[in-house]
């Protein structure tokens, strides 16, 4: 006989096990406390079961993300692969109208250029990896947003760019040379009867 020392469980600890996308649950303590209800986790099709599908049937997969969630996971089903994750890193969401049209796939706009898809993309890799984790750490403890983020912001200029376009951008680098700030003259005709302007307007009032 093996002499491995085995826990002990009770059929009911098992049926509080839920798998989820091959991932293993402990509901036990969580199911008083989960918002929608504990009786969920004591219905046949659920207690024990995999409930993928219900699962993504009624919460964001970023649910699963929160730290205080992630840790009612025990395990991983043995020779399985997770295989849904959330949005990577700088991607634009598949979610149907989740997205700007501009960036969503197959669509072709006269106005935005592959520069504007590079800003696009960096701001959004910087906001992933740099603001999202500290706003969510910062909802955890209640504390201020921290300075290191303010400070990556401002080391791509990204206060700056907020103001909009103005001399302030002028000699700056900005989301570390993506953009490049214009500056427009408008110079008088040695006649003065005339402006020349040279830059890219962008904004026409009533398209005059
Ligand atoms: C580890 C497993 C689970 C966690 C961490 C969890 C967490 C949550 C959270 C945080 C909410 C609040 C709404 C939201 O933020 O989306 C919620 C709502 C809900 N959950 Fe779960 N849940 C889990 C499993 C399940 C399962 C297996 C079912 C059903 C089969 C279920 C059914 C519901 C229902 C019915 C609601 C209420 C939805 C509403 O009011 O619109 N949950 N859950």
């Amino acid at each position: 006989m093996s002499t491995k020392s085995l826990r002990t469980l009770t059929r009911e600890e098992v049926a509080k096990w839920i798998i989820i996308d091959s991932k293993v649950y402990d509901v036990t303590r969580f199911k008083d406390l989960h918002p929608g209800g504990a009786a969920v986790f004591l219905e046949e099709e659920t207690s024990g079961q995999d409930v993928t599908e219900a699962f993504y049937g009624l919460h964001l997969h970023e649910v699963l993300l929160r730290p205080q969630y992630q840790r009612l996971q025990i395990g991983l089903i043995e020779g399985e692969e997770p295989q849904l994750h959330g949005n990577l890193t700088g991607e634009v969401s598949k979610v149907p109208y989740a997205e700007p049209s501009w960036l969503s796939e197959g669509y072709h706009s006269a106005y935005f250029k592959e520069s504007h898809r590079q800003l696009q993309k960096a701001t959004r890799i910087l906001v992933d990896e740099i603001v999202y984790p500290d706003a969510q750490a910062r909802e955890q403890d209640g504390k201020r947003p921290s300075q290191s983020v303010f400070d990556r912001m401002a080391e791509v200029n990204l206060h700056a760019m907020r103001m909009g376009p103005g001399k302030h951008l002028q000699g700056l680098s900005l989301m570390n040379g993506i953009v490049t700030p214009e500056e427009t003259t408008a110079t008088k005709t040695e006649d003065g009867k005339h402006w020349i302007v040279n830059g890219h307007k962008k904004w026409i009032t009533n398209g005059m």
